[in-house]
């Protein structure tokens, strides 16, 4: 059975891929803000916010593809009550990096599998990460060799590289930062057969 990644995360499709789960990466174009402000209105959580953005996704891909197990994913931080996506410039990242600095906040990854335009399963995941207190120097520097890709990820940092520099400390998932909980997605691919047990 093929799998539909309904994302455009390079970050994404390389944590499949180097899995050995071969894939066909779909962009879902889906209206993510309308969804994200209607379900913020409702005071919805984070995670529930995700699992809905990674539904939306996986669903509009499935109807497209009949037969195809789609797999949709969102990540989003949560500090504090605050929900944060990414940023729409490096000013704003710079910024969202000296809110988080010193700070504990939580990553969540949602998956959703989707069949024939239904959910067939779905897994948040969630890691806390520590951000040291760094310098403002040290901010400059990072966003500096950062540049634009401050704006692909949802907190500003890619933990694989540049990024490990701003934390003290990491609880959870690895994968689930990097935007997947991909130890479960294993689990279920396994589950349905996709991939050996
Ligand atoms: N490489 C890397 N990517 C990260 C990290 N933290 C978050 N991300 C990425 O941040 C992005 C979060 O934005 P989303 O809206 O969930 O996904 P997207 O990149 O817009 O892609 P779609 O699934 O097409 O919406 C994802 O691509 C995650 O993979 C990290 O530490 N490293």
């Amino acid at each position: 059975m093929e799998l539909i990644l309904a994302s455009e995360s390079a970050s994404r499709r390389a944590m499949l891929l180097a899995a050995g789960v071969p894939v066909t990466c779909v962009g879902a174009q889906v209206d993510e803000g309308a969804i994200r402000d209607s379900l913020r209105a409702e005071g919805r959580r984070v995670r529930d916010v995700a699992d809905a953005l990674a539904e939306a996704k996986a669903v509009k891909v499935s109807r497209r593809h009949p037969g195809a197990l789609v797999l949709g994913a969102d990540s989003m931080l949560a500090f504090g009550d605050r929900h944060i996506d990414k940023a729409e410039s490096i000013a704003a990242a710079r910024d969202q990096l000296r809110a988080l600095r010193g700070q504990p906040h939580s990553l969540v990854s949602a998956a959703v599998v989707a069949l024939d335009g239904v959910p067939v399963w779905r897994h948040v995941g969630v890691a806390r990460l520590v951000m040291r207190d760094f310098s403002d120097a040290f901010l400059e520097e990072y966003v500096a060799a950062e540049g634009e890709a401050l704006l692909t990820t949802v907190g500003g940092y890619r933990l694989e590289g540049l990024g490990a520099q701003l934390f003290s400390a990491v609880e959870g998932d690895y994968f689930t930062v990097l935007g997947l909980p991909l130890l479960a997605v294993l689990g279920y691919l396994r589950e349905r057969g996709v991939m050996a047990a």
